[in-house]
C-alpha cells in the first residue's frame, strides 16, 4: 500500500516563547487539559520505550496514572519485559501521541519504582477484577491458551473471596523522572514549533528551554 499522498496541513495553532512557562509540568497540564477537554480519547495513554543491557528497544503503550513535579506515574507487572528492560537500563522514554490536536509530548528520563506503599494507594482504588486480574498475569510469558487464563481466574477469585485482594509483591508503580520535556505543536508548510525543556539539577525543579528546529 502506497501512503506516500497521505499528508494534511497542520493549522491548529503554534507555540510562542514568550508564552511557554518556566515549569514543564505546568505546560503539560495545560495541554493535558486540553486534550481531556477537546474529548481526545484516552489522553493518558502514552508510549513507553525502554531498552535493555545492549540497547535493544522495546515499546508498549501504558496508561499515566499522575503527575507532578515528581514525575509521571505508571503501573505495571515488575517480572514484565518493560521492567526487566527497566532493571537493566533505568533510562526511559514516554511519547504522549496527542495526533489530531496536532501536538506531541515526548519525555526522556529515568524510571524509578514507587514505595510499596504508594503502589498499595492506586490498588487499592482498582475495581476488584483489575486487582485479580494482576495477580492472574504473569505478564509478558508465554502461555498455553486463553483458557489457562480463566482458570487462573476463577482459582484467584477462589482464593481471596473474603476481604480486601492484596497488593501482589509483583506488581506496582513507576515514576518517570523526566530529564527533558519536548512538546511540539504542528505548523503549516511543516515549519512545526518545538519546545524541549533540559533539567538544570537534579535537586530542583529549574529547566532551560531551547526552541527545537522542526
Ligand atoms: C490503551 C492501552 C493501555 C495500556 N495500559 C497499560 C498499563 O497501564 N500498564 C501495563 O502494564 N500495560 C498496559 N497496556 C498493555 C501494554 O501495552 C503491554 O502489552 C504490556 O504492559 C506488556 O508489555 P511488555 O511485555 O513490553 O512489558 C496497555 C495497552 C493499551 C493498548
Amino acid at each position: 500500500m502506497d501512503l506516500s499522498d497521505y499528508r494534511r496541513e497542520y493549522l491548529k495553532g503554534g507555540l510562542h516563547e514568550d508564552e511557554m512557562p518556566a515549569d514543564p509540568f505546568e505546560q503539560f497540564a495545560f495541554w493535558f487539559k486540553q486534550a481531556t477537554d477537546a474529548d481526545y480519547p484516552e489522553p493518558n495513554a502514552m508510549s513507553l520505550a525502554t531498552a535493555d543491557a545492549n540497547g535493544r528497544p522495546s515499546l508498549r503503550t501504558v496508561l499515566l496514572k499522575y503527575f507532578d513535579t515528581n514525575g509521571f506515574v505508571f503501573f505495571t507487572n515488575y517480572t514484565s519485559r518493560k521492567a526487566k528492560e527497566i532493571e537493566q537500563n533505568a533510562q526511559v522514554s514516554l511519547l504522549f501521541p496527542w495526533v489530531t490536536l496536532e501536538r506531541q509530548v515526548i519525555v526522556v528520563g529515568r524510571a524509578e519504582k514507587i514505595s510499596t506503599a504508594e503502589s498499595l494507594k492506586y490498588f487499592s482504588s482498582r475495581p476488584r477484577s483489575s486487582q485479580l486480574g494482576a495477580w492472574v498475569s504473569a505478564q509478558s510469558q508465554a502461555i498455553p491458551t486463553r483458557k489457562f487464563l480463566e482458570m487462573k481466574l476463577a482459582e484467584i477469585g477462589r482464593k481471596f473471596k473474603e476481604g480486601k485482594v492484596p497488593l501482589p509483591d509483583f506488581w506496582g508503580g513507576y515514576r518517570v523522572v523526566p530529564e527533558e520535556i519536548e512538546f511540539w505543536q504542528g505548523g503549516a508548510a511543516r515549519l512545526h514549533d518545538r519546545f524541549q525543556y533540559t533539567r538544570e539539577s537534579t535537586e530542583t525543579n529549574d529547566w532551560s528551554i531551547q526552541r527545537l528546529s522542526p
